[in-house]
Protein backbone atom coordinates (compact mmCIF):
# COMPACT_ATOMS: atom_id res chain seq x y z
CA UNK A 1 0.00 0.00 0.00
CA UNK A 2 1.21 3.70 -1.02
CA UNK A 3 -0.98 6.67 -0.04
CA UNK A 4 -1.16 9.81 -1.72
CA UNK A 5 0.14 11.62 0.66
CA UNK A 6 3.31 9.88 0.73
CA UNK A 7 3.25 10.35 -3.37
CA UNK A 8 3.10 13.97 -3.06
CA UNK A 9 5.82 14.39 0.17
CA UNK A 10 8.54 12.00 -1.63
CA UNK A 11 7.89 14.18 -4.76
CA UNK A 12 8.43 17.58 -2.74
CA UNK A 13 11.59 16.04 -1.48
CA UNK A 14 12.68 15.42 -4.72
CA UNK A 15 12.14 19.25 -5.23
CA UNK A 16 13.53 20.63 -2.27
CA UNK A 17 16.69 17.95 -2.09
CA UNK A 18 17.60 18.36 -5.66
CA UNK A 19 19.83 14.79 -5.34
CA UNK A 20 22.70 14.10 -7.51
CA UNK A 21 21.79 11.27 -9.49
CA UNK A 22 24.96 9.22 -11.10
CA UNK A 23 23.90 8.15 -14.38
CA UNK A 24 25.98 4.73 -16.50
CA UNK A 25 23.41 4.70 -18.65
CA UNK A 26 23.42 3.86 -22.76
CA UNK A 27 23.97 6.33 -25.46
CA UNK A 28 20.34 5.89 -26.64
CA UNK A 29 18.41 7.73 -23.77
CA UNK A 30 21.45 10.19 -22.19
CA UNK A 31 19.66 13.17 -23.12
CA UNK A 32 15.64 12.34 -22.49
CA UNK A 33 17.29 11.09 -19.15
CA UNK A 34 18.92 13.92 -18.12
CA UNK A 35 16.35 16.22 -18.66
CA UNK A 36 13.48 13.98 -17.27
CA UNK A 37 15.88 14.55 -14.40
CA UNK A 38 16.00 18.58 -14.41
CA UNK A 39 12.43 18.73 -15.08
CA UNK A 40 11.24 17.07 -11.78
CA UNK A 41 13.82 18.96 -9.70
CA UNK A 42 16.99 16.68 -9.80
CA UNK A 43 20.46 17.25 -10.25
CA UNK A 44 21.85 14.65 -13.46
CA UNK A 45 25.72 13.93 -14.29
CA UNK A 46 26.32 11.19 -16.90
CA UNK A 47 29.74 10.05 -16.09
CA UNK A 48 31.20 6.66 -17.15
CA UNK A 49 35.08 6.57 -17.03
CA UNK A 50 36.88 4.45 -15.15
CA UNK A 51 39.32 7.30 -13.83
CA UNK A 52 36.60 9.26 -12.09
CA UNK A 53 33.12 7.16 -11.67
CA UNK A 54 34.54 6.12 -7.68
CA UNK A 55 35.23 9.80 -7.34
CA UNK A 56 31.71 10.82 -8.77
CA UNK A 57 30.19 8.43 -6.36
CA UNK A 58 31.88 9.95 -3.65
CA UNK A 59 29.54 13.00 -4.30
CA UNK A 60 26.30 11.17 -5.90
CA UNK A 61 23.39 11.34 -3.79
CA UNK A 62 22.93 7.78 -5.67
CA UNK A 63 23.97 5.55 -8.36
CA UNK A 64 22.07 4.56 -11.52
CA UNK A 65 23.36 1.79 -13.44
CA UNK A 66 21.85 1.11 -17.20
CA UNK A 67 23.51 -1.32 -19.20
CA UNK A 68 21.29 -0.40 -22.86
CA UNK A 69 24.37 -0.07 -24.71
CA UNK A 70 27.43 -2.05 -23.19
CA UNK A 71 31.22 -2.43 -24.04
CA UNK A 72 33.58 -4.17 -21.91
CA UNK A 73 35.15 -0.54 -20.41
CA UNK A 74 31.91 0.65 -19.77
CA UNK A 75 31.04 -2.83 -17.57
CA UNK A 76 34.48 -1.66 -15.87
CA UNK A 77 33.31 1.21 -14.65
CA UNK A 78 29.70 -0.04 -13.67
CA UNK A 79 31.42 -2.59 -11.41
CA UNK A 80 33.68 -0.31 -9.79
CA UNK A 81 30.70 2.63 -9.37
CA UNK A 82 28.58 0.24 -7.80
CA UNK A 83 30.57 -1.46 -5.28
CA UNK A 84 32.01 2.02 -3.87
CA UNK A 85 28.25 2.64 -3.39
CA UNK A 86 27.24 -0.19 -1.87
CA UNK A 87 30.11 0.25 0.23
CA UNK A 88 29.22 3.65 0.86
CA UNK A 89 25.80 3.24 1.45
CA UNK A 90 24.57 4.95 -1.33
CA UNK A 91 21.60 3.83 -3.00
CA UNK A 92 22.47 1.49 -6.42
CA UNK A 93 19.50 1.43 -8.89
CA UNK A 94 20.15 -1.12 -11.95
CA UNK A 95 18.19 -1.12 -15.04
CA UNK A 96 19.19 -4.64 -16.84
CA UNK A 97 18.40 -2.99 -20.22
CA UNK A 98 17.82 -6.92 -22.65
CA UNK A 99 19.11 -8.86 -20.33
CA UNK A 100 17.84 -12.61 -22.41
CA UNK A 101 18.63 -11.08 -25.22
CA UNK A 102 22.50 -12.51 -25.93
CA UNK A 103 23.96 -14.34 -23.55
CA UNK A 104 26.36 -11.29 -22.93
CA UNK A 105 23.48 -9.22 -21.59
CA UNK A 106 22.64 -12.11 -19.21
CA UNK A 107 26.02 -12.88 -17.52
CA UNK A 108 26.83 -9.26 -17.46
CA UNK A 109 23.75 -8.44 -15.58
CA UNK A 110 23.75 -11.38 -13.38
CA UNK A 111 27.91 -10.18 -12.22
CA UNK A 112 26.61 -6.33 -11.59
CA UNK A 113 23.65 -7.97 -9.76
CA UNK A 114 26.56 -10.06 -7.24
CA UNK A 115 28.69 -7.41 -7.16
CA UNK A 116 27.33 -4.31 -6.45
CA UNK A 117 24.04 -5.99 -4.47
CA UNK A 118 22.20 -3.03 -5.93
CA UNK A 119 18.88 -1.33 -3.73
CA UNK A 120 16.64 -1.55 -6.54
CA UNK A 121 16.19 -3.29 -9.77
CA UNK A 122 13.65 -1.90 -12.57
CA UNK A 123 12.99 -3.84 -15.98
CA UNK A 124 10.16 -4.97 -18.05
CA UNK A 125 8.18 -8.00 -17.41
CA UNK A 126 10.83 -10.27 -20.11
CA UNK A 127 14.35 -8.78 -18.10
CA UNK A 128 12.64 -9.60 -14.77
CA UNK A 129 11.50 -12.99 -15.62
CA UNK A 130 15.39 -13.70 -17.91
CA UNK A 131 17.05 -12.55 -14.29
CA UNK A 132 15.46 -15.70 -12.58
CA UNK A 133 16.47 -17.80 -15.55
CA UNK A 134 12.54 -17.82 -16.82
CA UNK A 135 12.17 -19.57 -19.99
CA UNK A 136 11.84 -16.21 -21.43
CA UNK A 137 13.33 -14.32 -24.60
CA UNK A 138 13.61 -10.68 -24.65
CA UNK A 139 13.36 -9.16 -28.12
CA UNK A 140 15.99 -7.03 -28.00
CA UNK A 141 15.16 -3.93 -25.12
CA UNK A 142 10.90 -4.53 -25.80
CA UNK A 143 9.46 -6.69 -23.32
CA UNK A 144 7.67 -10.09 -24.68
CA UNK A 145 5.25 -10.79 -21.68
CA UNK A 146 3.15 -8.61 -19.73
CA UNK A 147 3.59 -6.96 -16.52
CA UNK A 148 1.78 -9.62 -14.66
CA UNK A 149 3.55 -12.41 -15.73
CA UNK A 150 6.50 -11.66 -14.34
CA UNK A 151 5.17 -10.84 -10.54
CA UNK A 152 6.10 -14.21 -9.52
CA UNK A 153 9.49 -13.37 -10.59
CA UNK A 154 9.69 -10.28 -8.71
CA UNK A 155 9.06 -11.47 -5.75
CA UNK A 156 11.66 -14.28 -6.21
CA UNK A 157 14.31 -11.36 -7.38
CA UNK A 158 13.50 -9.25 -4.63
CA UNK A 159 13.96 -11.91 -1.76
CA UNK A 160 16.70 -13.66 -3.50
CA UNK A 161 18.56 -10.16 -3.85
CA UNK A 162 17.61 -8.45 -1.09
CA UNK A 163 16.14 -5.50 -3.09
CA UNK A 164 13.23 -4.31 -4.49
CA UNK A 165 11.70 -4.91 -7.26
CA UNK A 166 10.12 -3.27 -10.46
CA UNK A 167 8.50 -4.26 -13.27
CA UNK A 168 6.64 -1.75 -15.29
CA UNK A 169 4.22 -2.53 -18.15
CA UNK A 170 0.79 -1.28 -18.30
CA UNK A 171 0.40 -2.24 -14.56
CA UNK A 172 3.49 -1.30 -12.89
CA UNK A 173 4.38 -3.87 -9.96
CA UNK A 174 7.12 -2.57 -6.96
CA UNK A 175 7.92 -5.70 -4.12
CA UNK A 176 10.18 -6.02 -1.92
CA UNK A 177 9.43 -9.72 -1.73
CA UNK A 178 6.38 -9.71 0.32
CA UNK A 179 4.43 -6.20 -0.13
CA UNK A 180 3.37 -5.64 -3.63
CA UNK A 181 2.38 -1.88 -4.78
CA UNK A 182 0.66 -1.86 -8.18
CA UNK A 183 0.24 1.25 -10.30
CA UNK A 184 -1.85 1.12 -13.02
CA UNK A 185 -1.59 4.76 -14.82
CA UNK A 186 0.33 5.26 -17.67
CA UNK A 187 -0.91 5.11 -21.54
CA UNK A 188 0.63 2.52 -24.28
CA UNK A 189 1.83 5.41 -25.73
CA UNK A 190 4.90 5.99 -23.35
CA UNK A 191 6.18 2.51 -24.85
CA UNK A 192 6.22 4.17 -28.28
CA UNK A 193 8.89 6.63 -26.63
CA UNK A 194 12.57 5.26 -26.48
CA UNK A 195 14.11 5.12 -23.49
CA UNK A 196 10.98 5.50 -20.96
CA UNK A 197 11.89 2.56 -19.00
CA UNK A 198 15.50 4.32 -18.54
CA UNK A 199 13.65 7.39 -17.84
CA UNK A 200 11.63 5.65 -15.40
CA UNK A 201 14.70 4.16 -13.57
CA UNK A 202 16.78 7.44 -13.64
CA UNK A 203 13.61 8.57 -11.50
CA UNK A 204 13.80 5.97 -9.04
CA UNK A 205 17.04 7.24 -8.71
CA UNK A 206 16.42 10.74 -7.95
CA UNK A 207 13.60 9.94 -5.52
CA UNK A 208 15.76 7.11 -3.54
CA UNK A 209 18.33 9.94 -3.54
CA UNK A 210 16.30 11.80 -1.22
CA UNK A 211 16.93 9.22 1.89
CA UNK A 212 13.07 8.50 1.86
CA UNK A 213 12.11 5.19 2.54
CA UNK A 214 13.49 3.19 -0.15
CA UNK A 215 9.83 1.26 -0.86
CA UNK A 216 8.34 4.33 -0.78
CA UNK A 217 10.68 6.11 -2.85
CA UNK A 218 10.46 3.64 -5.60
CA UNK A 219 6.92 3.63 -5.76
CA UNK A 220 6.72 7.39 -5.77
CA UNK A 221 8.52 7.47 -8.61
CA UNK A 222 6.99 4.85 -10.65
CA UNK A 223 3.86 6.73 -9.99
CA UNK A 224 5.02 10.10 -11.50
CA UNK A 225 6.21 8.78 -14.03
CA UNK A 226 2.56 6.95 -14.90
CA UNK A 227 0.44 10.07 -13.79
CA UNK A 228 2.62 12.17 -16.09
CA UNK A 229 2.46 9.48 -18.94
CA UNK A 230 -1.14 9.90 -18.85
CA UNK A 231 -1.21 13.51 -18.55
CA UNK A 232 1.18 14.37 -21.21
CA UNK A 233 -0.18 11.36 -23.92
CA UNK A 234 -3.66 13.01 -23.71
CA UNK A 235 -2.45 15.92 -25.01
CA UNK A 236 -0.27 14.17 -27.70
CA UNK A 237 -0.67 13.31 -31.17
CA UNK A 238 1.99 10.41 -30.93
CA UNK A 239 5.60 9.61 -29.63
CA UNK A 240 7.38 12.76 -31.07
CA UNK A 241 5.03 15.30 -29.17
CA UNK A 242 4.86 12.95 -26.37
CA UNK A 243 8.36 13.40 -25.49
CA UNK A 244 8.36 16.90 -25.13
CA UNK A 245 5.02 16.89 -23.35
CA UNK A 246 5.83 14.65 -20.88
CA UNK A 247 9.09 16.50 -19.99
CA UNK A 248 6.83 19.53 -19.27
CA UNK A 249 4.09 17.86 -17.51
CA UNK A 250 7.14 16.46 -15.54
CA UNK A 251 7.72 20.00 -14.49
CA UNK A 252 4.64 21.43 -13.96
CA UNK A 253 3.34 18.28 -12.21
CA UNK A 254 1.46 19.10 -8.47
CA UNK A 255 -0.59 17.80 -5.94
CA UNK A 256 -4.02 18.42 -7.65
CA UNK A 257 -3.02 16.44 -10.61
CA UNK A 258 -1.78 13.51 -8.20
CA UNK A 259 -4.61 13.56 -6.33
CA UNK A 260 -7.11 13.43 -8.90
CA UNK A 261 -5.41 10.54 -11.05
CA UNK A 262 -3.32 8.17 -8.93
CA UNK A 263 -4.55 4.91 -9.55
CA UNK A 264 -3.30 1.61 -7.45
CA UNK A 265 -3.32 -1.13 -5.04
N1 LIG B 1 0.63 -0.25 -21.99
C1 LIG B 1 1.00 0.65 -21.08
N2 LIG B 1 0.09 1.30 -20.36
C2 LIG B 1 0.44 2.18 -19.40
N3 LIG B 1 1.72 2.51 -19.12
C3 LIG B 1 2.70 1.89 -19.80
C4 LIG B 1 2.41 0.92 -20.81
N4 LIG B 1 3.58 0.46 -21.32
C5 LIG B 1 4.55 1.11 -20.65
N5 LIG B 1 4.04 1.96 -19.73
C6 LIG B 1 4.81 2.83 -18.82
O1 LIG B 1 5.99 3.24 -19.52
C7 LIG B 1 7.13 3.28 -18.67
C8 LIG B 1 8.22 2.41 -19.26
O2 LIG B 1 7.88 1.06 -19.09
P1 LIG B 1 8.30 -0.11 -20.10
O3 LIG B 1 7.85 -1.38 -19.46
O4 LIG B 1 7.80 0.20 -21.46
O5 LIG B 1 9.89 0.01 -20.01
P2 LIG B 1 11.03 -0.61 -20.91
O6 LIG B 1 10.51 -1.73 -21.75
O7 LIG B 1 12.17 -0.90 -20.04
O8 LIG B 1 11.37 0.64 -21.84
P3 LIG B 1 12.76 1.10 -22.54
O9 LIG B 1 13.63 -0.12 -22.63
O10 LIG B 1 12.38 1.65 -23.86
O11 LIG B 1 13.36 2.12 -21.66
C9 LIG B 1 6.64 2.85 -17.28
O12 LIG B 1 6.44 4.00 -16.50
C10 LIG B 1 5.31 2.13 -17.57
O13 LIG B 1 4.40 2.30 -16.53
C1 LIG C 1 16.77 1.00 -28.18
C2 LIG C 1 17.87 0.76 -27.23
N1 LIG C 1 18.90 -0.10 -27.53
C3 LIG C 1 19.79 -0.22 -26.57
S1 LIG C 1 19.41 0.70 -25.20
C4 LIG C 1 18.02 1.31 -25.93
C5 LIG C 1 17.13 2.31 -25.27
C6 LIG C 1 15.92 1.71 -24.66
O1 LIG C 1 16.14 0.77 -23.70
MG1 LIG D 1 14.15 -1.02 -20.53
Amino acid sequence: MIKIEQVIQALNKVRENSPLVHNITNYVVMNNTANALLAIGASPVMSHAVNEVEDMVEIASSLVINMGTLSEKWVDAMLLAGEKATKKGTPVIFDPVGVGATPYRTQVAKQIIETCKPTIIRGNASEIMALTNSNVITKGVDSTESSNTALDSAKLLAKSKNAIVVVSGETDFITNGTEIISITNGSPMMAKVTGMGCTATAMIGAFAGTGEDKLIATASAMAVMSIAGEIAAQKSAGPGSMQVNFLDTLYTLNENDIVNIFQHE
